[in-house]
């Protein structure tokens, strides 16, 4: 099947009281790659929209005794994404009408076909998607600007960037370890676009920046009246992202109370609303990231030590990137063509000398400030070269380099010419074969160095 055509697998709830109509629907529904649960009263149905996550139900308007119009706005209010078409035994236009209006998708008469169930499903699972990708779009509008650079040319890097590619397919969590501005954020949104749910939505929590009762109940959500302020309720991210991928940002700051939700929901995937007693369930995949040492963090008690173990699954440092000199220029130059751009400058370069401080610059605020260099260069600078006057005046220029014949030691020349070589060469293979050495000796003039 094309792209097209292929279907969204969608989580459907049936209700009917009828066995032969839940039998059928099921059936033709799970042909389609469908997951199906259906039963045939509305508490059986209120029960499992509390426990799951559906895209859509399918509603009988009579159900025995109890009318299944009331149950629209019940699902509704816990799941507002899900879509309801419900199925009326003599096509009446009115209640049809009363249905739309309490907020039902559709309707669907009896008798019907498997064509007409396939199509007002595929037409829903179509919304479904829509609704999904604009959920990601928005969180995604945030993170524009430059284009981010996954490539990299130092070894450390390269190992890290293939262990996400291969963890990216399982459902691991993810922990991000790194200094401020090393790019923990984009290798997370990395790992969720390599991933298996790339086409369902991915959140961000970031667990300083709101009191401990805030940030439980926008991970969680609330019921209305959990707290002053609740005036309706709000399902939470980790609902919002079903099937998704939740970045749960600065984990090391998260309130213990917190931490003791997020550790039950990562062994069962259960959780409940804050001010609420009902047992939610939820599949999302979890990656943290933190600048803090969480292990030390969880030796000193600041940090809940079984949380940490479920964390500390795959776990990975992204360097800082004074020790990816390599990375240095071509980022800086990235960052140098989308300020123009977005600036209507000309394209614009760096001098030689200005070049040369940027790698010799020890970056404390790590690619973040990299950036945030540029951006102000380009804004505040003149001409067609950014200059050493353009750069912040943290950065130091560059001195002027020493030549073979002048005054200096062999160290000196040797780590520049290590360092210059290191920036031209695509390779550590490569650019130890230049140097006539073998890796591991480049290995350790890199370390004596810091390069
Ligand atoms: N590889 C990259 N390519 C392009 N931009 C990058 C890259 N890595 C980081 N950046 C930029 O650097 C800035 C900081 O990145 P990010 O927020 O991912 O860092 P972080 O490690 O999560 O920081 P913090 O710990 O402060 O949250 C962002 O503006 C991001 O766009």
């Amino acid at each position: 099947m094309d792209k097209e055509n292929k279907a969204t697998v969608l989580n459907i709830l049936i209700v009917d009281d009828e066995a032969n109509i839940r039998k059928t629907l099921s059936y033709c529904l799970a042909a389609e790659g469908h997951m199906v649960i259906a039963v045939s009263n509305p508490e059986d149905a209120v029960e499992e929209a509390r426990r799951r996550s559906f895209d859509m139900a399918f509603v009988d308007l009579k159900l025995g005794d109890e009318d299944g119009m009331e149950l629209i706005p019940v699902l509704l209010s816990d799941s507002s994404w899900i879509k309801i078409v419900v199925i009326t035994a003599h096509a009446s236009i009115e209640t049809a009408v009363e249905a739309i209006k309490l907020g039902a998708a559709d309707y669907i008469a009896k008798p019907f076909t498997p064509d007409q169930v396939k199509l007002i499903t595929r037409r829903m699972g179509k919304i479904r998607e829509l609704e999904t990708e604009i959920v990601s779009l928005r969180e995604n509008i945030q993170q524009i600007g430059p284009e981010n650079s996954l490539v990299t040319k130092n070894p450390g890097m390269q190992r890290i960037i293939e262990t996400l590619k291969k963890a990216a397919v399982s459902d691991a969590i993810i922990l991000l370890q790194g200094e401020s501005g090393t790019g923990k954020s984009i290798f997370a949104r990395a790992v969720h676009n390599w991933s298996l749910r790339a086409a369902k939505p991915m959140a961000v929590v970031a667990c300083p920046s709101v009191p401990s009762e805030l940030l439980e109940s926008e991970m969680f959500g609330h019921a209305r009246g959990a707290f002053t302020g609740a005036v309706r309720d709000n399902p939470g991210r980790i609902a919002a992202c079903e099937g998704g991928t939740l970045l749960l940002d600065e984990i090391g700051d998260m309130a213990p109370g917190v931490q003791a939700k997020l550790l039950r929901f990562i062994q069962d995937r259960e959780y409940e609303r804050l001010g609420e007693s009902i047992l939610r369930r939820a599949d999302v995949r979890i990656i943290a990231a933190t600048n803090a040492d969480l292990e030390k963090k969880a030796a000193d008690g600041s940090f809940r030590e079984d949380l940490f173990y479920r964390l500390n699954v795959i776990s990975l440092t992204i360097p800082p990137l004074r020790q990816r000199p390599e990375d240095i220029l071509p980022l800086a130059e990235g960052f140098l063509a989308y300020f123009s751009r977005v600036n209507h400058r000309m394209p614009l370069s760096f001098t030689d000398q200005t070049k040369e401080s940027l790698v010799n610059h020890s970056w404390p605020g790590n690619v973040r400030e990299l950036r945030n260099a540029v951006e102000r260069a380009v804004i505040l600078g003149n001409g067609d070269k950014i200059s050493m006057n353009d750069l912040p005046g943290n950065i130091i220029p560059a001195v002027k380099t020493p030549a073979i014949g002048d005054k200096v030691s062999l160290a000196a020349i040797e780590e520049l010419h290590i360092r210059r070589l290191m920036a031209s060469t695509s390779s550590l293979q490569e650019a130890a074969d230049i140097l006539g050495i073998d890796q591991t000796t480049l290995w350790r003039r890199r370390k004596t160095y810091g390069i």
